[in-house]
């Protein structure tokens, strides 16, 4: 039985808008005492100043990044940082005997080549082989040894979620997939690019990175584990003018035979006692309000007939189950804390 706020966490990236929303969760969690965020520009500037909204919830002083001193006051730390960066910190942060939830794509791919291909060279690739894929209904039993969570993208949590159970039971044809995905705007994070400005994406919805985004290939590294033969998916993302949020909106071709509701009871079966994946309702489906703000994945279904299509759309919070609320759920498998903890507000009813 872990004491009241004995789990002491570090968050490296605190300031980015993924970063401050860990810091949000983990200021709400009764098992957890933050004991370092770091920031470059923010570097002796309270949290509290940078986010005036969480006011006295978080007092504590932004810090600039170094090693040491942060290992010594925490059991683990989360990188919240940009790709490419965590892969030259994370070996160290291990080696001094702290357990690491990295939420860039950097410790996401076994496949070291496919990462490779479409980010960088890596420079840690040993700990690829160890890193766990953090999507916690899945591969719970996995986090809870592990040292290294690599947290899954916002995309991927909320196709792989829908998709998985199906693809294991053989009920789809995983050879034929499409994605079409909407996000909001705080996905692209808080440094500001002419691509988030106000003007540009105000009452306007755009695709982009048309069936090149470097989601699609950690979707079908992580479905075609599940299907067990390789997957073949068309991903097209797109940008809504809202801040907070994520639709997608999933195209698969069924086996034969297979109804709406086998496909409603694989779902309920797989996520039985699984707080946070919520099958709607007989024809009903997800609203990104549903679960603003909470850690919910809200998945509808529907079997069109007249196509033989099956349909399923999910929704999540970008920044909460796409991000730090799974990084919260992750940190609490891997120290057997109730995997809710600190994750149980009830969704804004509108
Ligand atoms: N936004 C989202 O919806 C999601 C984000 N993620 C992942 O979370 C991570 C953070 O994303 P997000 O919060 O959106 O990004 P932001 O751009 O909002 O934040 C990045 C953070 O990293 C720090 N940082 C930036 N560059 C450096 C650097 N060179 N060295 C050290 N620190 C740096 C920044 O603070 P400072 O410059 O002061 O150091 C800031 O705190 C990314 O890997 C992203 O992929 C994952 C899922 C969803
Ligand atoms: C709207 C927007 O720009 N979204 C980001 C993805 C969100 C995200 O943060 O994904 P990672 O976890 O892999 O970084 C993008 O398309 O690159």
């Amino acid at each position: 039985m872990l004491k009241s706020g004995s789990i002491r966490a570090a968050v490296v990236g605190a300031t980015g808008y993924a970063g401050a929303e860990l810091v949000r969760l983990l200021a709400g969690h009764s098992d957890v005492t933050i004991t370092a965020i770091t920031s470059r520009q923010y570097a002796g500037v309270p949290f509290n100043q940078v986010y005036p909204a969480v006011g006295t919830a978080v007092s504590l002083v932004c810090e600039t990044f170094a090693p040491e001193p942060i290992c010594e006051r925490a059991d683990i730390v989360f990188t919240a940082l940009p790709h490419k960066l965590p892969m030259s910190i994370v070996p160290e942060l291990l080696d001094r005997g702290v357990r690491v939830v990295d939420l860039s794509a950097d410790f996401r791919f076994s496949d070291v080549a496919a990462y490779e291909r479409h980010y960088q060279a890596h420079t840690a690739k040993e700990l690829c082989k160890k890193s766990v894929y953090g999507l916690c209904e899945v591969y719970g039993e996995k986090i809870k040894k592990a040292d290294l969570v690599g947290n899954p993208g916002c995309y991927p949590t909320s196709v792989l979620l829908p998709l998985i159970p199906l693809a294991r039971a053989g009920l789809v044809d995983t050879k034929m997939i499409i994605v079409d995905a909407k996000s909001g705007v705080s996905g692209a994070g808080r440094s500001p690019s002419l691509g988030v400005h106000f003007c540009e994406v105000n009452e306007s919805f755009k695709a982009y990175k048309v069936a090149a985004h470097r989601h699609a290939p950690e979707m079908e590294e992580i479905l075609g584990e599940a299907a067990g033969t390789p997957v073949c998916l068309t991903f097209v993302p797109h940008l809504v003018p809202m801040t907070r949020g994520m639709l997608s909106t999933i195209y698969v071709n069924p086996e034969q035979a297979v109804s709406e509701q086998d496909v409603r009871q694989c779902l309920a079966d797989y996520y039985k006692g699984r707080p946070f994946v919520r099958l709607c309702g007989e024809g009903a489906f997800p609203e990104t309000r549903f679960v603003r703000g909470t850690n919910f994945c809200d998945i509808g279904v529907r079997l069109d007939t007249h196509a033989n299509r099956l349909i399923l759309v999910s929704a999540i919070d970008n920044l909460v189950k796409g991000a730090a609320g799974q990084a919260v759920q992750n940190m609490n498998l891997m120290f057997g804390v109730d995997e809710g903890r600190g994750l149980d507000m009830i969704p804004f009813p509108v």
